[in-house]
């Protein structure tokens, strides 16, 4: 009988499971995010287990293409997808974690190649991995190329760094592509209808979490121990998990108590609820999405926060201005479908799968949600667009199409945020790198329409 190289049963072996993982991000285009909480969770895998087992799947997927530059002179010929993985995952471990003896992490491998494959495969493993160990990776500077040698070290595909340095130079290319492979902080927001910040961090110490004020956003906590998800003050509504740089759009909006304000792409509501937080939960929010199904999550995090001004609805914003009464709405949120390019350290296979063809089809979107937007805003109202990317296609050239389509909207500084990110506004738009404030790339501009 042929064994099963894929399917995954957990057997408490961590690198069996980070295979596993990585196998079907690779073969069924899973998200890799998506995988790791659901074994995570399915396996009630304890916590030390659980943190090598992030480690070890992130970082594999990070630098795929740096561990290929650092396998290609070992391997001869063609070998198997999993078989490659596997020597991905081994090497991952030899060059980037100090801690894991070398012969543990070589007769794991073997382990693993006996039981998925047969004694030839081990053996090959076992070969390639002690050359490795005997003679050394290649030294990266081999690569002559500016660009490739961007692209092998920080495990991006060529095209990505070629168009980031066209943009931004390469310079900022490379830290934002080394940010891209640095873990995320864990961030909270506090709901700032139940609790102070003071409150929320001495809720979460009597939980033996350790939480302390962010120096940019101050409703940001970072999370040096614990898993918010888990405690008390998540379950009570205290906190909000939320990257600090997505804190940035329903700041910028500042909507007053009392508004009328619609959040065109809202779901699952991290920032129709931060808005709420703003409005003092006095007024009304329209929380629109096209996907039905993710507007039950809008409604639970409002139950979940003790908000009560939000409405839910499905729409494909495109037509909303078909659906709703024109200039109705004091302030409108436009948190926009996006290739995600500054969301890479969280999820990143978007840098394998994502394709050049992507952002046209995408600046097409945005543009059309965004002419949505300006037909139901009132005159002298408020709107910001947002995504979560770092592509200029996406950011600035949508909101160039917009003020050219649209005398009536002009861009509005931006304020209420701190110095030290209004201070990167740029022409009346604000683009955060990863390597910035160690938060996700995210943009935001904010318009005004005429009155
Ligand atoms: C960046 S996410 C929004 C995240 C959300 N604002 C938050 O903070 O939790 C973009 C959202 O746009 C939605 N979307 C995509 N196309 C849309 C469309 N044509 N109309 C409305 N929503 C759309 C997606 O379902 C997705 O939930």
């Amino acid at each position: 009988m042929r064994k099963k190289k894929n399917s995954f049963i957990w057997n408490g072996n961590v690198r069996d499971a980070a295979l596993s993982i990585l196998l079907s991000v690779d073969q069924n285009q899973a998200y890799s995010n998506l995988l790791l909480n659901q074994t995570i969770n399915k396996y009630q895998i304890e916590a030390k287990k659980r943190a090598l087992l992030t480690e070890l799947t992130y970082g594999t997927l990070q630098y795929k293409y740096t561990l290929d530059y650092y396998l290609e002179p070992f391997i001869r010929g063609k070998i198997d997808p999993w078989v490659r993985w596997l020597l991905r995952l081994s090497v991952y471990q030899i060059v980037y974690l100090s801690k894991i003896p070398e012969h543990a992490i070589v007769n794991e491998a073997v382990e693993i190649a006996k039981r998925r494959g047969h004694k030839g495969i081990a053996s090959m493993v076992n070969g390639i991995l002690r050359s490795i160990l005997r003679m050394g990776i290649p030294s990266l500077d081999k690569i002559k190329d500016p660009i490739d040698r961007i692209a092998i070290e920080t495990s991006h595909p060529r095209w990505i760094v070629e168009m980031f340095a066209e943009m931004y130079g390469l310079e900022t290319t490379m830290d934002m592509l080394k940010a891209n492979n640095l873990p995320p902080k864990q961030t909270v927001r506090v709901n700032t209808l139940k609790a102070t910040v003071e409150e929320a961090i001495q809720l979460l110490a009597d939980e033996d979490v350790q939480a302390v004020q962010s120096k940019v956003i101050p409703q940001c906590l970072y999370l040096l121990s614990g898993q918010a998800a888990r405690t008390e003050a998540f379950k009570n509504g205290i906190i909000t998990i939320q990257d600090e740089s997505s804190m940035m759009p329903s700041i910028a909006l500042n909507p007053k108590p009392g508004d009328r304000v619609l959040d065109l792409c809202a779901a699952p509501g991290g920032k129709t609820t931060h808005l709420a937080e703003i409005m003092k939960n006095e007024g009304s929010i329209l929380a629109t999405d096209i996907h039905p199904h993710k507007l039950d999550l809008i409604g639970e995090n409002c139950a979940r926060l003790g908000i009560t001004i939000v409405d839910t609805a499905p729409i494909d914003g495109r037509k909303a201005a078909e659906l709703l009464q024109p200039e109705s709405f004091d302030a409108i949120l436009v948190d926009a479908p996006c290739s995600g390019l500054g969301v890479i350290r969280r999820k990143p296979d978007i840098k394998y799968t994502k394709r050049e063809e992507d952002f046209d089809r995408l600046h097409e979107i945005q543009t059309e949600l965004l002419n949505n937007a300006v037909a139901l805003l009132k005159p002298g109202g408020r709107l910001v667009y947002s995504t979560c990317t770092v592509n200029k296609k996406e950011n600035e050239e949508t909101v160039e199409a917009l003020l050219a389509s649209h005398p009536e909207m002009k861009l509005a500084p931006i304020q209420h945020l701190p110095v030290s990110l209004l201070e990167k506004q740029r022409n009346g738009m604000l683009q955060v790198f990863p390597q910035d404030f160690g938060s996700d790339g995210f943009f935001v501009a904010l318009f005004e329409k005429a009155e």
